[in-house]
């Protein structure tokens, strides 16, 4: 491999990586809450004033989590010791809080789709003073006095042109599992960014997940409904669950536990009120959306366990990976967070292998599985 091969090649495994901690942070997250509220729910629904009647300990979902190796009650308790107070950390320093992504494109499958309600849905760049240097692999055009969202304006994008020239050698794809692709195209996929919501973008930028939380922000009826019917519709067969293969059902599981994941951040920071702007838990959402579905509840500590894995089993490439943002304290941080995670003793001696992927893709019809599932896989991106 070429110097400039490789320097590809490691730019697209720190974008593949950061995509990984994020989603392990998102579900770790998305966990700790739901465990939280777990138990019987509180009939004051939404009322940030009264204390929820939350039993804590008592567990509905017990033993081993479905295709894992890994119990329930070891994945709270892991996630409470070990994950959640280190995720916490990682999310802030430089490298994983500043998030690239495409922003600005038309749709083009449903056209003028409305999106959000919310004023506060609109995505906060970041100006070009703010993100690292070795973050920047182009000129922008932004510049530092643009710091205030931009509100979904698209006239006001940077320029377009630099972008494509920048990033044209960033296309080839080596993953069979992902898209690799950094231009300002924009593709009929679906770009699922449980923190943003870009459903449909174009035209790389970075933004700041730390002014960017993942919440409430009003995408609802119809435009969300039809984006949700359609991942499940494109990548769940419809035949009954009982026929379904194991790949087909994990590909499933990921896919809800992911919804579930988002439906729990809506419910614990929703806007309860909008006069007064009052934002809080709804425990009603937390309740309807998923907890009262025992399967939505599984399929969250599935997916927990399977992102996990994926951290886990990449421990060696993670450990020596660079976090250069061009900030050598912050980077050290990063570096020695990452450590943390990857080789806390309590964590493997709880849940030395959370996921068993070796299981999967054996038999006669394993390589054409294969082959299948990553299409649509690679169908629905999740940022
Ligand atoms: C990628 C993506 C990211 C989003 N991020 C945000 C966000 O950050 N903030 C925000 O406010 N809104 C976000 N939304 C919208 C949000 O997920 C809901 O679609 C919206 O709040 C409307 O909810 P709903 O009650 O109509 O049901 P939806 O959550 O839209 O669910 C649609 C249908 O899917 C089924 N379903 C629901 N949950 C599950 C599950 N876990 N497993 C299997 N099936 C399930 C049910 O049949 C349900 O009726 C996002 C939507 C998408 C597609």
């Amino acid at each position: 491999m070429g110097e400039s091969e490789e320097k590809k090649s490691t730019k697209r495994d720190k974008m593949r990586w950061r995509w990984v901690i994020g989603a392990s942070i998102t579900i770790v997250l998305a966990i700790a809450l739901a465990s939280r509220t777990k138990p019987e729910i509180s009939p004051n629904f939404g009322d940030t004033n009264k204390s929820c009647q939350c039993s804590q300990g008592k567990h509905r979902h017990k033993g081993t989590v479905e295709d894992c190796c890994c119990d329930y009650e070891t994945v709270d308790h892991l996630n409470g010791e070990v994950l959640h107070p280190i995720l916490q950390e990682l999310v802030k320093t430089p490298f994983f809080r500043y998030y690239k992504v495409k922003l600005w494109c038309d749709c083009p499958f449903w056209p003028e789709d409305h999106m959000c309600r919310l004023r506060d849905c609109s995505v906060c760049e970041c100006p070009e003073s703010e993100f690292p240097d070795s973050f920047k692999p182009f000129q922008r055009t932004l510049s530092s006095g643009d710091l205030k969202c931009r509100e979904g304006k698209p006239q006001a994008a940077v320029d377009r042109t630099l972008d494509s020239k920048a990033f044209r050698g960033w296309t080839e794809t080596d993953n069979p599992w992902t898209y690799d692709d950094e231009t300002d195209n924009c593709e009929p996929e679906f770009v699922i960014n449980s923190f943003l919501f870009t459903v449909f973008a174009a035209e790389m930028t970075y933004v700041n997940l730390q002014l960017n939380p993942e919440r409430y922000t009003g995408y609802n009826g119809t435009s969300a409904r039809r984006i949700w019917d359609a991942v499940y519709s494109e990548n769940c067969p419809k035949y009954p669950a009982e026929e379904l293969c194991q790949e087909e059902k994990i590909l499933y599981k990921l896919i809800s536990g992911l919804h579930s994941s988002i439906s729990v951040h809506i419910a614990s920071d929703y806007l309860i009120d909008e006069a007064t702007n009052l934002w809080g838990h709804n425990l009603e959402i937390m309740y309807y959306r998923v907890l009262q579905y025992p399967n939505r509840v599984e399929n969250l500590y599935f997916t927990f366990l399977f992102v996990l894995r994926a951290v886990t089993k990449a421990a060696e490439y993670l450990e020596q990976a660079e976090y250069d943002t061009g900030n050598p304290t912050e980077d050290l941080k990063t570096q020695s967070l990452m450590k943390q995670l990857l080789y806390d003793p309590k964590l493997q001696a709880a849940c030395p292998l959370p996921f068993d992927e070796a299981k999967l893709w054996k038999g006669r019809r394993g390589p054409e599985l294969k082959q299948k599932i990553q299409a649509q896989f690679k169908n629905i991106r999740f940022l």
